[in-house]
Formats: C-alpha cells, structure tokens, sequence
C-alpha cells in the first residue's frame, strides 16, 4: 500500500466524528493491506510506529527538508527506512541518524510527511484509536469482535492479532489464550461514592476486599522462572525480589497470580504510596511486548537479596530500606489449569488453599448493606486506602472495568490528563504550576478539559513537572506551556458541579493532586463519562 494512502486514511478517521464512520474507514485500510504490510499498518492506523525507540525527538523534527511533489514511498519502505534509523548507534550517530531522518522527509509529500511527523512524535498516538482498531481489525476480517478483543487481552499486542485476524481469521485468533509467563490485562475496577452504591452494582451476597494502596502485580510462575508484572504489563521482576521470593516458596509449578505489592511499617501499617511506588518506578520502562515478556520469564528470576541483570552480573540490592509485602486476591491459573472463567468463589478457595492466609488480601463475605459498611470502615481505620467489593461468582473479566469489582474510597479521586501548565507566580515564578486538567473522551480519542488546579503540589512535585512538561510541550506560551496529552495524574475533589465555563457541561470542586501515575497511559485515564456518572451519583467506569 502506498504510504500516502494510509496517511489519508489516517488524517481522515481524524476529519471524521462518527464512531462508525472511523471504524469504516480503518476496516477499508486495513483490508487493503498486503500480508507482510499488516503489522506495519496496524501499528501506523494506531498511530504508532513499529519500532519502540527511534531515537527521534521533537527537536530533530525542525528544519525538515521540502516535501517531494509526488508519492513514491509505500508501507514496506517507510518501515524499512525507520527501522535502519532505529539501529544506528555509536559515534557519529546524531548526524547519521539526521541525515537518514531528512532522506525519508525528503521523498515524502506534504500530506506523508504530516503523518510522519504525527507518528514520530507521538501526537497521532491516542488511546481510543487502538479501541477503534479492534473493532475495525474484526470487520475488515469478519470475525465476531469478541474474539479479538480476547485475543488482545491476552496478546496485549494489536500487531500480533490483526495479523492473526487477516490471515488466520477465527481459527487463529483462538490460539491467544492465556499463557504462564506472558502477562494479560488485568481486570479493572468501577468506583462508586459509597458502599451501598457499590452493593447495589456487584448484588448481595457480595465479598469485601481491602483496597491496598501499593502496586499493582501480576505473578507468572513456570517451575522455577518467575515473573512480575505491572498494571501496564512493564516486567520489575528484578525491582521485587522479595516478591519473586515469597512465589518461589509457594507448594505449585505453575502460577498466575493477581495482587499487590505494599510497604508495611513495623505494626502493618500501610507506608506511604510513593515508598512503595519508588521501588517499581516504571517510567521509562519498556511495556513488554509479547515476545520479550516470554523471555522474560525464561531468564530466571533471583533470590532475595541479589538482583541479576540480563548478563547474570549481579545487580546492588533494590529492596534497600523499604521491603514490600505481597497481597493476593485472585488466582488466574493452577497447574495446567486456567481459571479465567471458573467463578471468584472458586478462585479465591484455590488461592486461600495455594498461597496461604498470610498472603491474601484480608476479605469477607457480606449479606447487607450494614455489614458492607462495617468491613469498609474497619479497612480505612486500618489506614488501607479502601475496599473493593465484588461480586462471589463472577468470572475474571481481564481488561474489562465491569460492575463485577466496585471500588470504594473515603474520598473522591478520578486519574486525569495534564493538557497545558501555567508558569506560576510569586514563589512559584519560574515553576510550572497551574495544571489543565482533562478527562479522556473515548467518542472522539480526545480529551474534555474540567478545571485547573495547583494545590497539593510540594516543591519537589514543582520541580519534577517543571521539568517533565518543559518535555511534553508543543507550544510554549507567555503564560501557558500546551502539552502532548501523556502525563497521567490522579486528583482528589469533593465533587462534580455543572458548569458552563468547560467543553463537557461539568467541572470538579476543589481539585487537589494526589500524585503523579507513572503506571497509567493516557489511554487508561478516566473518562468524561465517568465524571458525569459521579455527577449523576451512579458507580462510574
Ligand atoms: N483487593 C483488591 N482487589 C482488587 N484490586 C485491588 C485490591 N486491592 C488493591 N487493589 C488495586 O485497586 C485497583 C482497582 O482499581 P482500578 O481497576 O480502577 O485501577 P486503578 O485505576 O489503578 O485504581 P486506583 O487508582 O483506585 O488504585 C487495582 O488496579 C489494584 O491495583
């Protein structure tokens, strides 16, 4: 396919408001496709580039040459090209790297060279676009889209299954099942603003975890190579060996198992967020793809206390002062069986029986609403950050934030985008500070904006968003820096107010930071419509 024709396609799911209408034209794309162009469109319509660094920033996309008059380059080429500017390394490597950029712009027509631009910087890189494509992935194939939002949840890799659609249809698609050792989406979570609310979502009976406020872990155990996982799939197994640890002592061959991960003081006590959440640190680690999350669970994992490297040199200590304790609530496979489907009753008995009391989340089993409210108010007098109350027999619905799983906190929070800062005043002169604040809009990939807020920010949250929006900027104003919507941040309020000064109608009272999410992309940031359910008084998704 020639590139300019992909780039059309792309700029028009863009012009284009209708969800259907987009899905049309990506079905069109796609089904235009040669079978070794697939995995290159699939990532181009998604707005990604296939290779995961390329060693291109923003700067080197200034003084691009001229565009060529007329479209020559197709898919296979521009990949081609990419993939050797991906590759060079060494000295000398900026001017090469600069001289291969301006070679591509070089043969590139305006419109190839806007699309270019769009994937190389990551503007074009939106959450709902690969939703979008899962859908158009199962019309351009003519498989039920079930089958392949399954398949994605347990490929977690787009190419990977519109290659399998295109070619192999349904009979391929069935063959992403899951697998110990490669991580799957993990199931999500609905808020509401109160237990009884939350009861109403999941029925009665219902159980009640504890909401740990600490990391989310997704444990693959395969003999003895084990494997820890994020919520966004990034492997720390050498960040957590006491986690390793503790699943290595475990009475079972093969595991996967779902918790988390959390500082405890010397009474139990739940440490603060940003302890536990320094020893995952994820940003700027790779989200695993398929293929090396495989390896990852090939190359052994270490004992407590030594950390070994992909060379098997051994790595400084990572647990240090701040030793983190693993809670399990949920158990996905046992010994060559999956249990995805099997009823929660069923999992948690094969976990309690597995892992031990000692290491599940504490929970218990309600009839009403009173019992509800007693086992939430026992978890926030135990400074835990919550509950989550479930519903017995549902099955582990991954990637999906279904009624099934209800969260409930004292308070307020939604996980929002940062879309533009102002530059402060006063004290704050010189700092980034006031931050635009928008919910994702999964209608048109866009984002609302809802309110502004500075409050809640320390100095050193100052200093750090100074610099990481300084990164993000793609116009920097007088007053206002417009950001690349990526920075996820998780805001406290008291309430959603209707409001005619913002886009969706609503606008948060007394928005505060709570902190920054280095584990969540744009694409997994709460929704507008999530805001209007809050307003409305609903458990929201
Ligand atoms: N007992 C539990 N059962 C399920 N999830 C739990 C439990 N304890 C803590 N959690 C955490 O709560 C999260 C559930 O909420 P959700 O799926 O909305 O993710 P999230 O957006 O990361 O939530 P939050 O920001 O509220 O932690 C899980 O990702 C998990 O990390």
């Amino acid at each position: 396919m020639r590139f300019l024709d992909l780039a059309a396609t792309s700029a028009a799911v863009t012009a284009t408001s209708g969800r259907k209408a987009k899905v049309d034209l990506l079905a069109a794309a796609l089904r235009g496709l040669g079978i070794d162009e697939i995995s290159i469109g699939a990532a181009y319509l998604s707005g990604e580039l296939r290779q995961r660094q390329t060693g291109v920033g923003y700067a080197g996309l200034r003084d691009l040459p001229p565009p060529a008059p007329e479209p020559t380059l197709d898919l296979v080429e521009v990949d081609a090209a990419i993939e050797e500017l991906a590759e060079v390394a060494g000295a000398g490597s900026q001017a090469r790297r600069r001289a291969l950029l301006a070679a591509l712009f070089a043969r590139a027509t305006a419109d190839e060279q806007r699309m270019l631009v769009g994937l190389f910087s990551g503007e074009l890189r939106q959450g709902a676009q690969a939703g979008l494509l899962a859908d158009a992935v199962a019309r351009a194939a003519e498989v039920p889209l079930p089958l392949v939002r399954r398949a994605l949840l347990m490929a977690g890799d787009l190419r990977a299954v519109a290659v399998a659609a295109l070619t192999g249809g349904a009979v391929a698609l069935g063959e992403f099942t899951l697998r110990v050792g490669r991580p799957l989406a993990p199931m999500l979570a609905q808020s509401a603003g109160s237990v009884d609310e939350a009861l109403a979502a999941t029925g009665s009976p219902a159980v009640v975890d504890v909401k740990l406020d600490g990391i989310r872990i997704q444990v693959h155990r395969s003999g003895g190579d084990i494997a820890v996982f994020t919520r966004s799939l990034d492997d720390i197994t050498v960040r957590v060996p006491e986690v390793v640890a503790a699943v290595r002592a475990l009475p079972a061959r093969e595991l996967v198992l779902d918790g988390e991960a959390i500082a405890l003081d010397a009474a139990g006590r739940p440490r603060p967020f940003q302890e536990t959440a320094s020893r995952a640190a994820t940003r700027g680690a790779r989200r695993q793809a398929a293929g090396a999350a495989r390896a990852a669970v090939v190359a052994s994992a270490g004992t407590a206390g030594t950390a070994p490297t992909g060379d098997g040199v051994a790595a400084p200590d990572p647990v240090g002062a701040t030793r983190l304790t693993p809670y399990f609530f949920d158990l996905l496979h046992l010994d060559g069986a999956d249990l995805l489907d099997a009823p929660g009753r069923e999992r948690w008995s094969a976990l309690a029986a597995t892992v031990g009391p000692a290491l599940v989340v504490g929970r218990v089993e309600v009839d009403t609403a009173e019992e509800a409210a007693t086992a939430f108010a026992a978890a926030v007098d135990a400074g835990q950050e919550g509950v989550v109350v479930k519903a017995p027999e549902a099955p582990y619905d991954a990637g999906r934030r279904g009624a099934a799983w209800v969260k409930v906190k004292p308070r307020h929070t939604l996980d929002l985008v940062v879309l533009a800062v102002e530059w402060g005043s006063g004290r704050r002169r010189g700092w980034l500070s006031n931050l635009h604040l928008g919910a994702r809009d999964p209608e048109t990939g866009g984002f609302v904006m809802l309110g502004k807020t500075f409050k809640g920010l320390t100095d050193e949250l100052l200093r750090w968003q100074t610099e990481r929006f300084l990164e993000l900027a793609v116009e920097r104003g007088e007053w206002v820096v417009r950001v690349r919507p990526e920075q996820v941040v998780e805001i406290a309020f008291d309430g959603v107010q209707t409001s005619s000064r913002y886009p969706g109608g609503v606008a948060l009272r007394f928005a505060r930071v709570v902190r920054y999410r280095a584990d969540k992309s744009a694409a997994e940031a709460d929704t507008i419509d999530a805001v209007r359910a809050i307003h409305a008084g609903r458990p929201s998704q």
